[in-house]
């Protein structure tokens, strides 16, 4: 049997999964869960690395300590990154996405090179907090403090370099900076002279499934070998999409919904850019996607009832949806109001507001107005991306923590007129423990590795019905988004 730790760092939890593989079949079991909630230092929201750090340690010396454990991964949410000084110690702890400090870097990057020329050099779209617009902002607060840095490292490959001493940058997290050539891919070298960013900060682009060295400070346990995995979370969910074959759509479904397809070489058309498309770096391809807001609204929702004295379970807030009135209460659910407001409810009525809807009141009307324009959101997504690619795709597979809410898949396949293939719900984990498999030489490559998966885990489908009904809230929906302000034109 062989062992491998798979660390998979998601928006509010972290976990370490233990992967036993028997040469034909891969089980996953979690070891380890614990909080990646952003915290509080002066004014900011950040990234607590220490505690991750010590966490994900904890987890591999539990697994470490029972079992020969031969390798470890670690992917995350995309974006984030640490500023490493000439000793390898952190300037300061890494500032989190939803911290709003990142708007100052989207005016003054856009002062000098314009939306148009980054997207044709980097094929991402833009997203106000991508690191670009973090790290420009941080020049600007502190540029010293920029200066005496030596290395950025995005928050997966500031872990692998706290274990192993190796600072590299893994390919498909380092496109999501925005600041990778679609030409060369290597970092976008004329962006960053553009953007007054110091060149040496970057370090060596390596490919996912490649190895980084011994886990230093593992030794007594083995030590085992840190690989590259696909370091994006949604990279690694991407790989264990288990599709059949070419070409397929996915929403990789959690706090973000990313609903997009694979494709060879990247798209960075007109329609591309107009759309507000990325081509964010895939194990051997791209991936053409957008970011959808995602289950996070219906978290703060939650959140938001609980710290209000009404804890409410997700049976029960799908339940009490089921019960309200069909798309009475729609919305942008991509608005950027929706980033990081001070009251979630209180957005989303505004939203409905300004749709000239009447505000949703009760949970169930709020939870029915998300699940649906999201589905609807979904939707305008996937006809874009049949457009760009000109594939005609014949279902649609859910991954994530999101596959396993019922109700929106079978929302999601009755809007896209698909068939929804619901898991697997720890995708992530799973593509992080399959890209290790390769990178050890006991699978040789993506398709065995979804060969594999296949017959390890359990599909949920979900067939459309009641199509007519979504076709006409789709009519109504696509007409009153096109005269919004959304992420990209806001
Ligand atoms: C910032 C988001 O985390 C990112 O855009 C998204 O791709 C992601 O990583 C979702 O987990």
């Amino acid at each position: 049997m062989l062992h491998v730790a798979a660390v998979d760092l998601g928006a509010s939890s972290g976990r370490v999964m233990h992967g036993l593989f028997d040469g034909s079949r891969l089980e996953l079991e979690e070891r380890h869960r614990f909080s990646t909630c952003p915290v509080k230092r002066d004014g900011h929201l950040v990234v607590d690395v220490d505690t991750l750090y010590r966490a994900i340690e904890t987890g591999l010396r539990y697994i470490a300590g029972v079992h020969p454990l031969a390798s470890v991964g670690i992917d995350s949410w995309a974006v984030d990154f640490g500023l490493i000084d000439e000793v390898g110690r952190l300037v300061q702890p890494p500032r989190h996405y939803r911290d709003g400090a990142h708007e100052v870097g989207v005016r003054r990057a856009m002062q000098r090179i314009s939306l148009e020329d980054l997207f044709r050099e980097t094929g991402i779209q833009f997203l106000p907090f991508n690191s670009i617009y973090q790290l420009i902002a941080l020049q600007q607060e502190n540029e010293p403090l920029v200066l005496r840095s030596r290395l950025l490292l995005l928050l997966p490959d500031l872990l692998n370099f706290m274990l192993t001493g190796v600072a590299h940058a893994e390919w498909t997290n380092a496109t999501t900076t925005q600041l990778v050539s679609v030409r060369t891919k290597g970092w976008a070298t004329e962006v960053l002279e553009r953007l007054g960013l110091p060149a040496s900060l970057f370090p060596e682009i390596r490919s996912p499934g490649t190895l980084l060295g011994p886990a230093r400070h593992l030794v007594e346990v083995g030590p085992p070998q840190v690989v590259h995995v696909a370091s994006h979370d949604t990279a690694s969910a991407v790989v264990a999409v288990p599709a059949m074959g070419q070409p397929y759509l996915y929403i990789s479904s959690g706090t973000w919904s990313l609903v997009g397809t694979v494709v060879p070489e990247p798209i960075t058309s007109d329609d591309a850019l107009r759309w507000n498309f990325s081509n964010e770096g895939g194990v051997g391809n791209y991936r053409l996607l957008k970011n959808v807001m995602g289950l996070w609204l219906l978290q703060e929702l939650e959140r938001e009832w609980a710290t209000s004295g009404e804890p409410v379970s997700l049976p029960q807030m799908l339940q009490e949806a089921q019960r309200a009135q069909p798309f009475a209460h729609l919305f942008d659910p991509d608005h950027p109001r929706f980033l990081r407001p001070p009251s979630m409810t209180e957005a989303i009525q505004q939203a409905v507001k300004e749709w000239g809807g009447h505000p949703p009141e009760e949970r169930g009307e709020m939870v029915r107005a998300v699940l649906e324009s999201l589905a609807l959101k979904y939707r305008v997504v996937v006809e874009e991306v049949k457009a760009l690619t000109g594939f005609h795709y014949d279902a649609v597979h859910v991954v994530g923590g999101g596959s396993q809410n019922a109700l929106l898949s079978q929302w999601t396949a009755d809007c896209l007129g698909l068939p929804v293939l619901a898991g697997p719900s720890e995708a992530s984990a799973w593509g992080n423990a399959l890209m290790q498999l390769v990178a050890l030489g006991e699978i040789s490559n993506l398709e065995e590795a979804r060969a594999l998966l296949r017959s390890s885990v359990a599909l949920r489908a979900y067939e459309p019905a009641n199509t007519a009904s979504w076709e006409d809230a789709y009519a109504r929906f696509r007409e009153r988004l096109f005269h919004r302000p959304t992420l990209a034109n806001s």
